[in-house]
């Protein structure tokens, strides 16, 4: 086994009285993807937002590649390869799906391209945004405003953008959320062909148990923002205590 890329260590936030994420110990590896689920209110969005430090833990620590980073702002993370496919609300709305996937390029450049000269650094950043256009299968939207995009089209640009910062850690929360029936297999394909990196470690929140199914190399059980359970996403969702704690809820794990 390889060495875990992201390891949480008694990871806790408290809002007041309420333990959203109670000491939530937990290891992921390079090309494995882990699913997180559990019932509404479990603590899964939490512990994605303490990951990538869109909240700030009350105790415990996140440490990416030994690093500690749980002190660390967002934008230091994914200075350190966390990556978070957000909605699009942070793009930029009337530019085309290629200028803003060459934005998100020469965003990651910027953390680590300072050396190339300027020509040939244009050249290097339009071939990698090509490159992504065309990996998320957008090269036919490449000259639309991102904001015009239909649903589906939108969510793969999202992933293309998150691609383009070349995280080493990529985090999805519900990333077919939303989606009709005919476009959530290509997100998933795209996700599948992310995890089949295996120098990448995938985290993704999911309730729907397909696309748990179709992904999962193993999950996390997450209940009353603990963790419940882990491991093999057949054996566990099969177990009497996960069972019981779904069917409490009153949702299908079938
Ligand atoms: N900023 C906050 N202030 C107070 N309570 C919060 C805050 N954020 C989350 N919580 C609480 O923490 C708990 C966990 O919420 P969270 O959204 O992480 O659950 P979840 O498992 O992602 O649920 P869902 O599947 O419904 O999205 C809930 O009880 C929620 O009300």
């Amino acid at each position: 086994m390889t060495q875990p890329s992201l390891i949480t260590r008694d990871l806790t936030i408290r809002f007041g009285g309420h333990v959203a994420v109670n000491a939530v110990s937990c290891a992921f590896h390079p090309g494995e993807l882990t699913v997180i689920v559990g019932p509404n209110g479990a603590g899964k969005t939490t512990y994605f937002n303490l990951i990538s430090g869109q909240l700030s833990a009350s105790s415990g620590q996140v440490i990416k590649d030994g690093v500690d980073l749980t002190r660390m702002a967002p934008s230091a993370r994914a200075h350190h390869g966390i990556g978070r496919a957000f909605q699009l609300t942070n793009l930029f709305p009337a530019l085309s799906v290629l200028e803003n996937i060459r934005l998100a390029v020469q965003a990651r450049a910027g953390m680590g391209w300072r050396m190339l000269r300027p020509v040939r650094h244009f050249r290097v950043l339009s071939e990698k945004a090509e490159h992504f256009l065309e990996a998320t299968r957008l090269g036919a939207r490449a000259h639309q405003p991102a904001a015009l995009l239909p649903h589906g089209d939108q969510r793969k640009l999202e992933v293309a953008l998150l691609m383009a910062m070349e995280p080493d850690v990529y985090m999805f929360d519900e990333p077919t959320a939303g989606m009709s029936l005919d476009h959530a297999p290509e997100v998933l394909e795209l996700i599948a062909g992310i995890k089949r990196d295996t120098t990448k470690t995938v985290l993704l929140v999911e309730h729907k148990m397909e696309v748990v199914r179709a992904l999962a190399d193993r999950i996390i059980v997450l209940h009353n923002g603990e963790l419940l359970a882990q491991g093999d996403p057949a054996e566990v969702m099969a177990s009497q205590l996960v069972r019981d704690v779904y069917l409490g809820k009153s949702e299908g794990v079938a």
